[in-house]
Order: C-alpha cells, then structure tokens, then sequence
C-alpha cells in the first residue's frame, strides 16, 4: 500500500506541478488541459489510459470537446501519494507535446 503525501515530501511534490492545484474539498489535485480539437483531446487520453493502465493508478476525468478536467487521487490511501505525483508527471509531459495545451 503507497504511503500518503505528507510533510516535506509532499510540499516538494506540489511545488514541482506548478499546472495543478489541490482540490476542493478532498486530498486531490487537478488540473485542466486545452488542446486544438476533440481528436487531439482524445488521442491524449489514449496515451494516458496506456500508461494509467500499466500503472494500475487512474485519474478521473471529464471531457468536453478540446477540454479534460482531471483530478488525481489515490482511493486505496484515502488521498495523495506518489503515484498521483508520477501520473501527473507523465500527463504533463504527454501535453507538453502539444502546443495548444493550457
Ligand atoms: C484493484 C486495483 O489495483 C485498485 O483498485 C487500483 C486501481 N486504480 C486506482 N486508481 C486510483 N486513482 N486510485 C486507486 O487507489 C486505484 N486503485
């Protein structure tokens, strides 16, 4: 079972994912990505779902045409632990490949 972010470790974490913010209400961060249309959106989430799949770790998501809101948390810790922070790391570097992510 992944340990839960606290403390030091936890504060290094979020300082390195300037894009995403902690969530309302919850032990999560989210962030929102804009791509040029829906197939670009999609083909992101395709890449995404590889990865989140070999890492048995899988955001939540919501997606309206260019646009997907995501929210990261570790359900079986009851909140933020590493593997968010490396998914997150992953998302980001997928978007970073696209010039109209935001
Ligand atoms: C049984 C399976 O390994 C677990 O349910 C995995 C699947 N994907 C998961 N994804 C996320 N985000 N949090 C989890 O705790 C989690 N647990």
């Amino acid at each position: 079972m992944m340990e839960k972010l606290t403390g030091p470790d936890r504060d290094r974490a979020l300082a390195g994912l300037p894009d995403w913010s902690l969530a309302e209400g919850r032990d999560a961060i989210t962030r929102k990505y804009r791509f040029a249309d829906f197939k670009t959106a999609f083909a992101f989430m395709t890449a995404v779902a590889e990865i989140a799949d070999e890492m048995d770790h899988h955001p939540e998501w919501f997606n309206v045409y260019n646009r997907i809101d995501v929210t990261l948390s570790t359900h079986d810790a009851g909140g933020l632990t590493m593997l968010d922070i490396d998914l997150a790391v992953q998302m980001d570097e997928l978007a970073a490949g696209e010039p109209e992510t935001a």
